[in-house]
């Protein structure tokens, strides 16, 4: 099986390429929808965050997203703080959930993962190739904006806790310049979903 990881800045178009690798009959195993199964109520993960941020922060036994968002991002240390208690049981979550899809006999499967990079998944060991969605960060910006009813401040911090796209970039198998239309990213994911399925084969037996 070839995995690829999909990657990119927060809204630089990661989930509308997915979105269509996923129309286009690929089956997606997303860090964003892990991340959310992992603090579901009654998780051992979602009473850690209760220990760490205080009982405010979950509400009728559900985590409030817009405040835990409001304290961690712009502030290093909540973000530090959450990403320890986070991200063992996020990684855990996608290697059970790679296993499984390594049972299916299927030639491809994308990981939509944010923070592919700053979690060090570009090691190589468990994604073969990595695809890196990009914008300008003005594009990024009034995106996320947009999207997300952020004000500018919200948008920036949550811009810095990443790190630079330019970055991303460089460490990319395959890159899409989303600062065009939707047509345009889509042109460019034909393209991909073709040179993936040419190098796929050689990943048959792993
Ligand atoms: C702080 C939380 C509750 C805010 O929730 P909210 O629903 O507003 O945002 P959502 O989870 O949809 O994330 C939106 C985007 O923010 C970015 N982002 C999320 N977490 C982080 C982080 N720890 N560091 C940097 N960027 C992040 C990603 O680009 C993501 O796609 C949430 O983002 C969270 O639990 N983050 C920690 C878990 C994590 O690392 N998730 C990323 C998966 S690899
Ligand atoms: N080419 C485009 N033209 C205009 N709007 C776009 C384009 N591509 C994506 N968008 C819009 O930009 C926003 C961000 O895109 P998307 O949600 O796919 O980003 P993302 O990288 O998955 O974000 P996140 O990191 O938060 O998960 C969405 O509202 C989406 O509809």
């Amino acid at each position: 099986m070839l995995i690829v990881g999909l990657t990119g800045g927060i809204a630089t178009g990661k989930s509308t390429v997915s979105r269509t690798l996923r129309e286009a009959g690929f089956p997606v195993v997303d860090a964003d929808v892990v991340a959310r199964e992992v603090v579901e109520p009654g998780t051992r993960t979602l009473e850690k965050i209760k220990l760490a941020f205080g009982p405010n922060i979950i509400e009728n036994g559900i985590l409030n997203r817009d405040k835990l968002g409001r304290i961690v991002f712009g502030n290093q240390a909540e973000l530090t703080r959450l990403n320890t208690i986070m991200q063992p049981a996020i990684r855990s979550t996608m290697l059970d959930k790679i296993a499984f899809w390594r049972t299916q006999q299927i030639p491809i499967l994308i990981i939509d993962i944010p923070l592919l990079f700053e979690r060090g998944y570009d090691k190589k060991d468990i994604i073969d190739k990595i695809v890196v969605v990009h914008t300008t960060e003005a594009i990024q910006k009034s995106r996320l904006e947009a999207r997300d009813g952020l004000d500018s401040t919200q948008a920036q911090n949550r811009m810095k806790s990443q790190i630079p796209i330019a970055e991303k970039i460089a460490g990319a198998d395959y890159i899409l310049d989303n600062n065009g239309d939707k047509m345009s990213l889509a042109v460019q994911i034909e393209k991909l979903i073709i040179e993936l399925k040419e190098i796929a084969p050689k990943y048959d037996a792993k």
